[in-house]
């Protein structure tokens, strides 16, 4: 079984490149982003631990942890981020790796491809046999956001300065998708990329 990590900042096309993996390739996915998210639930150790180092005005009306209102705290603020990345990171991190241990146990599943934007800060390479670098520019980046997303020009500039560089990411990974592309020129390079694989 090989677990490819794939990574590179906001917007550049992740899950775009995972559900083609996952569709045709049959990759299973662990989405650092969704695991994060379902670690903060209320009634769960992170939410618990999150609301005594951020107080209750990250509360929306139903008691949940309000997403809008902790991106505008993390993505403004260096301390406030670190000090949340310390309580989530080791909880999907785990999590991740208890997940791919289940799916060693299964002999049909041959590929695992983990998504985060912060693999190389985290470690990731004890877990991933390799990482794939999903670069994208950063304007089509910023028009695919506002498009899909409804993003403001403030949140993704926040967004993006609190994310590894073009470089960071470029050294750090074996293997580098072009996606300023249209899908069809995105997916072949995809299909180049796993032929090689099966060859070698
Ligand atoms: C701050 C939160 C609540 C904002 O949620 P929201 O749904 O608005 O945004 P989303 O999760 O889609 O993130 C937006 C973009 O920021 C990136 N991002 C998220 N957290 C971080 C972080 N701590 N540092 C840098 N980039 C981050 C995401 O990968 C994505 O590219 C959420 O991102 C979060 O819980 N972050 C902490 C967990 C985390 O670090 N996840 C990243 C992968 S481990
Ligand atoms: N090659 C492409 N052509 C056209 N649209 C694309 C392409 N790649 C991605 N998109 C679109 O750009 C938007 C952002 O892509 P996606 O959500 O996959 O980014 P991401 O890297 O997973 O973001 P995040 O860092 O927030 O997880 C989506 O609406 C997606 O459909």
């Amino acid at each position: 079984m090989k677990v490819i990590g794939i990574t590179g900042g906001v917007g550049a096309g992740k899950s775009f490149i995972l559900d083609y993996l996952k569709n045709n390739y049959g990759a299973k996915l662990l989405i650092a982003d969704e695991i994060g998210h379902q670690v903060m639930k209320k009634g769960t150790t992170g939410y618990e631990m999150i609301l005594k180092a951020f107080t209750s005005k990250i509360l929306d009306n139903q008691g949940e942890i309000s997403r809008p209102i902790l991106a505008e705290i993390i993505f403004s603020d260096l301390e406030k981020r670190e000090i949340l990345n310390k309580i989530i990171h080791p909880l999907v991190k785990s999590y991740i790796q208890a997940e791919i241990e289940n799916f060693r146990k299964i002999e049909e599943i041959k590929l695992v491809v983990v998504e985060a934007a912060l693999l190389i800060e985290d470690h990731y390479e004890t877990i991933c046999d390799e990482f794939w670098y999903i670069y994208t520019k950063n304007e089509i980046r910023k028009q695919r956001l506002k498009l899909s997303r409804g993003y403001s020009e403030e949140k993704i500039e926040a967004i993006f300065a609190s994310q590894a560089s073009e470089e960071m990411f470029r050294k750090n990974c074996s293997v580098v998708i072009d996606n300023n592309l249209m899908p069809n020129e995105v997916y072949h390079q995809i299909d180049l990329i796993m032929k090689n694989r099966e060859e070698s």
